[in-house]
Order: structure tokens, then sequence, then C-alpha cells
């Protein structure tokens, strides 16, 4: 069977500094994965090698055989290589229905009709409106963004990442900054995720990561070190080590 997303000896060095080293990773259709490490790791550089905000030093991204290393971010989004930031990026002026309405628009490549007749057609507005229910936004969906709680504010994103038909869909930290009262929508919302999308998740938070992750893959110092079952990576011997490691950094830091 040929993968879905496939990366190949990825590297990339700023400078003297080697953040990502020689990463190889394959996902299918269907795949929960997580991708976690200490602070620093270069889990976010990675990320952004394989959605084409930087370019690698070495190595390929391939999405369903193509290789895509050489295409812009835009381009691989068209393919369905679709990820979300760590820090939200929305317009707090606009609401979660005019986000989404955009980026259905624009998928379809009719955004330069919002310029003189914001909706789109009814057959738009229906998938709209399907997303914002499944986000569990449809209550907010007329609301300003900068209204909304920051925990819906980080399910838009989801929508919104969604609404670009993924076929791979990678999340950083989709519940940084969330209160932990609303923790359990985002948790929710990436349980009910298209089965068929494969996704991979930063996150530090073990507890959702053990919920969500069937495949946990361990970044320390650019390096995969680790690469199992979520039931295995407490256990690992490098994995303690490099987390103990950054601990003792941080303290000496502190
Ligand atoms: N544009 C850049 N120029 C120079 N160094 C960079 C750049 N981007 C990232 N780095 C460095 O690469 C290393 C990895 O950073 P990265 O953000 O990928 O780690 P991370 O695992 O996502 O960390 P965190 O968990 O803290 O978000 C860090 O030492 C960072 O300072």
């Amino acid at each position: 069977m040929s993968d879905l997303f496939r990366v190949e000896g990825l590297s990339k060095s700023f400078g003297g500094l080697a953040v990502s080293r020689n990463i190889d990773l394959a996902m299918a259709a269907g795949d929960r994965l997580a991708l976690i490490g200490p602070n620093g790791a270069g889990k976010t550089t990675f990320v952004n090698l394989v959605t084409g905000q930087i370019r690698p030093s070495a190595g390929r991204v391939l999405l369903n055989g193509e290789d895509v290393t050489g295409l812009g971010a835009v381009r691989r989004v068209r393919r369905g290589l679709v990820r979300t930031f760590q820090v939200t990026r929305l317009f707090s002026d606009m609401t979660p229905e005019e986000h989404v309405t955009l980026t259905v628009l624009q998928r379809e490549g009719k955004a330069s009709r919002i310029l003189g007749r914001f909706r789109g057609s009814a057959e738009v507005a229906g998938e709209v409106e399907t997303l914002l229910r499944t986000l569990g936004l449809l209550d907010v969906a007329r609301r300003k963004v900068g209204e909304i709680a920051y925990g819906q504010q980080r399910l838009l994103e989801i929508a919104i990442a969604l609404a670009l038909k993924p076929k791979v869909l990678l999340l950083d930290e989709p519940a940084a900054g969330v209160p932990s009262s609303e923790t359990p929508r985002i948790e929710q919302a990436l349980e009910h995720l298209p089965s068929s999308l494969a996704v991979l998740m930063i996150e530090h938070d073990m507890d959702l990561v053990f919920r969500f992750a069937r495949r946990v893959v361990v970044l320390a110092a650019g390096e995969i070190i680790f690469e199992g079952l979520p039931s295995q990576v407490a256990a690992n011997e490098k994995v303690r080590e490099a987390y103990l490691g950054n601990y003792a950094h941080a303290r000496r830091v502190a």
C-alpha cells in the first residue's frame, strides 16, 4: 500500500543549528498521530517544512506519491496538506460564519466575489452551516470572533482547516491556551474529525495525546527518537532521558 503522506530524510539547519535531522515519517489515511517532544525539539519546524512555510536543507515531502517539496504552501494546501497554527490567526471583527464562508469560496476559486456580495450560494451556505455545527459553533456563527471564547476560536481554526478539504491535517497544539473548562470541546471535535483524514497533532497535554493518538512520535533535538504505541512511550528509556535532560536544562536556566 502506498502511503498518503511521507517525508524522507527531511533536514533543516538555521546557521549552524540543525533543527530537523534526517526525519523519515509516513502516514496513511485515517492515521491519528501525536508528535511530542521537549520544548525546542523541532516540532513546529517540522510542520513548517511539511506545509511549505520553510524550505528544507535536504529531504523530500510526498503527498499521494507526488513530490511536493518544490511547491509553495498554497499549492500544498490545494493538494490537501493543511495545518492550523499554535497561536490563532483569526480576524477579530469577522464572524465564524464569515471566516468559514471565505475559506470555502477561496477553495472554490470564488473569493473575488466577496468584493461585491459576501454570501456564497445556498450550497456554500449549507456546507458552512454543516462545518460550524460539527465543530459546535452554530450558536456563535454570527458573533464577532473577538467576542467568542478562546476555545471556540481554536475550534474555528479547525473548521477553517476542514473547509479546505484536507487529506492530511497538521494541528499545532490545538488546545494551547484553552482553559481546562473548554478542553473537552476540543477533544470532542478531534474525536469527530472525518475518519479518512490523516491527522498529525503536536501537543504537550499528555492526557489529550493519550485520548487522541493511536501512534506517538517523539522528537528530541530534531531527531525522531521513538515511534510506537502511546502505551509504550512513557517507559522508553530514550524518551525519559530526553525529557529529563530538558527539565534539567530548564532548571539550569531558571
Ligand atoms: N527561523 C529560525 N531561525 C533560527 N532558529 C530557529 C528558527 N525557527 C526555529 N528555530 C530554532 O529551532 C529550534 C526548534 O524550534 P521549534 O519551534 O521547531 O521547536 P518546538 O519543538 O516546536 O518547540 P515548542 O514545543 O517550544 O513549541 C529552537 O531552538 C528554535 O529556536
